[in-house]
């Protein structure tokens, strides 16, 4: 069960596009999350697919058949919300097997899709409760439940973990994720949580400012990131972002501070420059010229997360050894020891450079073919 969006777009007030030109293929059996900060789109894309909300532009495909204008109840998907949608009347058995039975499945088949569903997400001691005697987090595992029970193939989520406690929300993860692959589940999964995005996805689509900014595995997301904005969403400590300009014929100079050496001569222009906290290096005392100043320290047991300023006043978050000591107004030798990405003044991926060599990055075009 592929999906396939084509130019989708939608304006819920005339003139208003919170989404546009949005063009995808998702594999059938593949987990595919959808990405974005707050607002940018991503329940309102999943409902157009769902069917929830018409769509203002652009055409859907479901299994290779045009679905665009297409009743919720024939697009052969099932849909778990962030609230519960449960029938307060039925037990949390009778709950996650009402769609089987709805369907005459056979009653032993229902028995052991349900009682598997049921399982997997922990609620054995509950099967009897009412949604009315469980907890938040119950109730959207019983949602879960009903979803992985029924015999669709297209399951689409909406954050369906952010109610959950860390530690369930991170077991649930890898559950889940088991399960999709051995039923062969098509999911389309949205969050705003890069990490949930970055370790259950085959691919992942990152969205801001009503368009695309990538589509990509994880792998390439992270380490091929087509602009600032994606190479800044993910990573924690994140990317740090540095002004940069030409300073000599190979020569980048960041924040007027440190040098990139660059394979080939660059246009004189200005430049943004990222480097991720764990591909800049702290000199030993006396090894170089102080040029960053600690601002805040924060330890974190197995390492040491420092905020420091350069010497032009540019923030730069750095990691260092939980061994070390540090303190708040230190002076700092800090060099670039890692892979180090040029972008244009508008935030697009030049290239990346590590130890002198360039490498091809992301961009929209070349990462959706
Ligand atoms: N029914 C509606 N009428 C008008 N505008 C809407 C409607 N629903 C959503 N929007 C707007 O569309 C944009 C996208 O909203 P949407 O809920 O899809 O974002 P989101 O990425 O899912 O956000 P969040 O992560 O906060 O849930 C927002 O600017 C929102 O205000």
């Amino acid at each position: 069960m592929s999906i396939e969006l084509k130019a989708l777009g939608k304006e819920y007030t005339a003139g208003n596009w919170v989404l546009e030109d949005v063009s995808a293929h998702i594999e059938s059996g593949e987990f595919f999350a959808i990405v974005g900060p707050s607002g940018c789109g991503k329940s309102t894309l999943l409902r157009m697919i769902a069917g929830l909300i018409p769509i203002s532009a652009g055409e859907l495909q479901i299994d290779d058949q045009v679905a665009t204008n297409l009743p919720p109840k024939d697009r052969k998907l099932t849909m778990v919300f962030q609230s519960y949608a449960l029938f307060p009347f039925l037990s949390v058995t009778d709950n996650v097997a009402f769609g089987l039975k709805a369907r005459k499945f056979p009653a032993d088949e229902i028995k052991k899709r349900v009682d598997k569903a049921i399982d997997l997400v922990n609620l054995n001691e509950f099967k009897d409760r009412k949604p009315r005697d469980l907890s938040g987090g119950q109730r959207q595992r019983v949602a879960l439940a009903r979803a992985i029970a029924s015999d669709v193939k297209i399951c689409l989520m909406d954050e369906p973990l952010s109610n959950l406690d860390a530690q369930l929300r991170i077991k649930m993860r890898t559950e889940l994720r088991n399960l999709q692959r051995e039923l062969g589940l098509t999911v389309i999964y949205v969050t705003h949580d890069q990490v949930e995005a970055m370790t259950m996805a085959d691919h992942i689509m990152v969205l801001h400012n009503h368009e695309i900014q990538q589509i990509g595995t994880p792998l390439d997301i992270y380490n091929r990131p087509a602009n600032t904005f994606v190479a800044s969403f993910f990573g924690t400590p994140r990317m740090n972002l540095l002004p940069a300009r030409v300073e000599a014929d190979k020569e980048l100079l960041l924040a007027n501070t440190l040098k990139l050496s660059v394979p080939e001569p660059l246009p004189v222009a200005d430049y943004v420059v990222g480097i991720r906290p764990n591909a800049l290096r702290l000199l030993p005392q006396g090894a170089g010229e102080p040029n960053a100043q600690v601002k805040t320290v924060e330890y974190l047991g197995s390492e040491i997360i420092l905020e420091a300023e350069l010497a032009d006043g540019t923030p730069l978050e750095l990691v260092a050894a939980a061994k070390d000591q540090y303190n708040v107004g230190d002076w700092l030798s800090v060099a670039i020891d890692g892979q180090a990405y040029v972008f244009d003044h508008d935030g697009q991926a030049q290239f990346m450079v590590e130890g002198g060599t360039r490498h091809a990055t992301g961009n929209h075009a070349s990462v959706q073919a």
